[in-house]
């Protein structure tokens, strides 16, 4: 089975590289500017058509959530118009595409985990462009999988736990936001779960299992209590620490406006694919620790081998 992702350093696009190795029956290539360019959709077709997909994961994507409050027009160039036409090359190939969503179409009111019928209400513009973005894919073919998943974080990339590490390194003590609820998800757990359900649908067993899903990590924080996780599992490690202080959301001001609860349900994909992730707790540990010990590969010594 050959996967083609969209995004060469994406968290979710390195994960699904990494995994793909490990695994003698997937292929996973990965495409990314400037050659693909969702920004520019007449490069979109021939860069996907080029790597001859069996399946399509759409996970490049317009990511700088305060950033697209004053880019409007790229965050849904790239969002929403290049979401459409990877799905568009999908359908026009034949293949099926996985394309990643995320808890920012909703407004954060509901009072408890959202379920994939709720109603979407995106508080700002990524929000709103990413949402547009599964309007875009839905409507180019029946056979697509949008999974919407949250708080992204990995060895790869951006993301929260390497800003807190970074963070520590330098201070004492780490004021976040503690009134904002939803699950961290690691992206070696989303490659894990795409590789899991690209092979029921390249199987063609599960037609009727079209559609879009929450898949998340399990277990439920929030930003405070996921930076004191990270810092004491680095901290067990012998990595930074550093004191996380509880603040409200109108102490840390931002472009953009965040959910107050983005907890998913990710019941239905469980029930439909059989995957569920480990809980969160775990999963950041994974990762903490991989943080760690590649640092300390980067001493001199770890290369000497003379010849
Ligand atoms: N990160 C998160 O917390 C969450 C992410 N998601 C969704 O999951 C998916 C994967 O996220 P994640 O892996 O974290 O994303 P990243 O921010 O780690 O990576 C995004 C990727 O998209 C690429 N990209 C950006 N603009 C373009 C463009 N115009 N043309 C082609 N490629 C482009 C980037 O390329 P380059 O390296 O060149 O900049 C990068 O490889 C996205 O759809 C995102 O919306 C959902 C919920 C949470
Ligand atoms: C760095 C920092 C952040 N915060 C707050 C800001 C914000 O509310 C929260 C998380 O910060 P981030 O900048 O990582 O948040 P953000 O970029 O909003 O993360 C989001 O990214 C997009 C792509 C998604 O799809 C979402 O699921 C979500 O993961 O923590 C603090 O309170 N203190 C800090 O020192
Ligand atoms: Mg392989």
């Amino acid at each position: 089975m050959r996967l083609v992702v969209t995004g060469r350093d994406g968290q979710v696009a390195a994960s699904l590289l990494e995994a793909g190795q490990s695994r003698a029956d997937v292929e996973v290539i990965a495409i990314g500017r400037p050659e693909f360019d969702l920004a520019r959709p007449d490069t979109v077709f021939d860069a996907i058509s080029a790597a001859k997909p069996d399946i399509v994961v759409s996970a490049a994507a317009y990511t700088a959530v305060d950033q697209a409050e004053d880019e409007p027009d790229l965050a849904f160039a790239v969002n929403a118009t290049g979401a459409g036409k990877v799905a568009e090359a999908a359908a026009r190939l034949g293949v099926p595409v996985i394309h990643l969503s995320t808890d920012y179409v909703f407004d954060g009111s509901a009072p408890g985990a959202y379920v994939e019928t709720d109603a979407t209400a995106p508080l700002g513009v990524y929000g709103a462009s990413k949402l547009a973005g599964e309007q875009a894919v839905a409507a180019a073919g029946p056979r697509h999988l949008i999974l919407r998943t949250a708080w992204v974080y990995s060895p790869f990339g951006r993301n929260f736990v390497k800003t807190m590490l970074r963070l520590a390194a330098d201070r004492d003590e780490i004021a976040v936001v503690a009134d904002q609820w939803g699950n961290p998800t690691s992206a070696l757990d989303i490659a894990d779960a795409i590789l899991h359900a690209a092979a029921m649908l390249h199987r063609n067993e599960e037609l009727a299992a079209f559609g879009t899903y929450h898949l998340a990590g399990t277990g439920e924080t929030n930003w405070s209590g996921f930076a004191r996780h990270i810092l004491d599992t680095s901290l067990a490690f012998g990595g930074p620490w550093a004191r996380v202080r509880d603040i409200a959301t109108m102490d840390y001001p931002t472009k953009a406006r965040r959910p107050a609860n983005s907890r998913l349900s990710s019941a239905k994909f469980a029930s439909v694919f059989g995957w569920k992730a480990p809980d969160w707790r775990q999963s950041t540990e994974t990762v903490v620790r991989r943080l760690l010990v590649d640092k300390t590969k980067q001493a001199p010594s770890f290369n000497a081998n003379p010849r």
